[in-house]
């Protein structure tokens, strides 16, 4: 035996699709001993935390930390921000770094430049992977780690065949399906393109609703003299499933506030939302009022006491609690809408207790018990493990073929059994984001 032998770095994962770690056990984890001993110094935590707490620095006190001095942080898509947390890291060459699922939000190019990273900082540098999905855990990874009676403790990694298969040939892996506890209970269809049945129907019609929704004639848009948008038209109708891709900083979520009125850039341009040229007076109230609007984090924002019967109800209002008694008609549909999301037994209890999953059902039940014209979904299955992300695809086909709502759907992740009628596609370049259709 090679007595000098360099002994093999262990990297760890944590397997949080069933519970999430909070930011206070993510720092027990970053102070605990065995890992500082293990990985031989001080590591850093890579996650949305951190990003929070640099865009609060940058908001309070004006100090840029990732990027340079007259940059901020803020103005930065989503995807931007991790890649110039992790540039910023590798800067202090930490010897560990906990990842709490580094791969969320991000696009195939940017997931496979951060992969790539990852594998040659793994030679110096411990790494922890926090994942939801089997297909995002690295491949060099040896050992498992779970937490257990208020202590981490290592474990071994099982990976399904199919996983290991993947990662050595460099394939992307197809989603495997189990069941877990949680799903039974539910009422959607386990299976993917599970046959439409009817949803309930709206209480109050909308009247005027012309056959364009959303029309975008020649429209470009830049900042600080940036361009970002290259003379895009585009179309969204009466009824039409769209599929908003594109890279990380491509633009989508500059046309989504375009659309709903979070962004001026709209004014003065060829845009129309609802047959009203974009700025000709009309109120953001009016447009929001003809949109049911899900990002993910709504479920952060209603915190409050309200049970899910009085959220769902309380999408009929546009409010968030409600404020006056509500009819026996309206406690009745919200009542076929959480029959739907298979959460009945659920629909007395507080909100802010449901799981995350749950929460998204009762969010879009919420944003669809008016049908509005048009339903924004802003990346619905992010962060969320392979079966939260099937119900929510279940429950959206049935949206998408029970019901005349558009439905706008934004998402890097292509989800198993989504199938939207047509697809826009941003693609960069050098004067903006240009618009490529596809039909599915
Ligand atoms: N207020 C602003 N000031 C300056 N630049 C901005 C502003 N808002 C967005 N940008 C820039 O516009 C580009 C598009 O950003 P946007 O957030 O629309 O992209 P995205 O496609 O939604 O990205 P992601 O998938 O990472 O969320 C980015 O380069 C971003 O930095």
């Amino acid at each position: 035996m090679e007595l000098n032998a360099k002994k093999e770095r262990k990297h760890y994962a944590c397997d949080v699709s069933e519970q999430a770690l909070s930011f206070s056990k993510l720092k027990e984890l970053s102070d605990s001993k065995w890992l500082v001993e293990e990985a031989g110094g001080a590591g850093l935590l890579f996650s949305n935390h951190m990003l929070d707490y640099y865009l609060d620095e940058e908001y309070r006190h004006g100090k840029t930390v990732l990027t340079s001095e007259n940059d901020d942080l803020k103005s930065k898509s989503s995807g931007e921000r991790k890649k110039l947390l992790l540039d910023y890291q590798l800067k202090q060459q930490p010897s560990f770094l906990i990842l709490d699922n580094p791969f969320d939000a991000l696009d195939v190019e940017k997931v496979a430049w951060f992969r790539k990273k990852l594998q040659e900082l793994a030679t110096t540098t411990t790494l922890i992977q926090l994942y939801r999905r089997e297909e995002d855990l690295l491949p060099f990874i040896n050992t498992g780690l779970v937490y257990e009676e208020k202590a981490f403790r290592e474990t071994e990694l099982k990976r399904s065949k199919v996983e290991l298969e993947a990662n050595s040939q460099g394939i992307k892996r197809k989603q495997l399906l189990t069941s877990r506890p949680f799903v039974q209970h539910l009422n959607l269809d386990y299976r993917v393109n599970s046959v439409v049945s009817k949803i309930p129907q709206p209480l109050e019609y909308y009247e005027h609703v012309p056959e364009s929704l959303i029309k975008f004639d020649k429209v470009s848009v830049s900042f600080d003299g940036k361009p970002i948008i290259d003379t895009i038209s585009w179309e969204v109708k009466k009824g039409e499933t769209w599929h908003l891709k594109g890279p990380n900083g491509s633009g989508k979520t500059t046309l989504l506030s375009m659309i709903t009125g979070d962004n001026t850039k709209g004014y003065g341009k060829e845009l129309y939302v609802f047959g009203r040229k974009k700025g000709s007076g009309e109120s953001v109230w009016e447009i929001k009022q003809k949109i049911g609007y899900f990002t993910i984090t709504m479920t952060e924002r209603f915190d409050g006491m309200h049970t899910v019967l009085e959220m769902v109800i309380s999408g009929l209002h546009d409010s968030v609690g409600l404020y006056q008694k509500p009819t026996t008609l309206e406690i009745t549909r919200a009542e076929e809408w959480i029959e739907l999301i298979g959460l009945t037994n659920l629909k007395l209890k507080a909100f802010r207790t449901l799981d995350e999953v749950q929460k998204r059902l009762v969010l879009i039940a919420r944003a669809m018990i008016k049908h509005p014209p048009l339903l924004i979904l802003d990346e619905p299955t992010s962060s969320l493990n392979t079966q939260g992300a099937q119900l929510l695809v279940n429950l959206i086909n049935k949206i998408a073929g029970a019901s005349e709502t558009a439905i706008l759907y934004v998402s890097h992740r292509k989800e198993d059994g989504l199938n939207f009628e047509n697809v826009l596609e941003l693609e960069p370049s050098q004067t903006g984001s240009r618009a490529v259709f596809k039909q599915n």
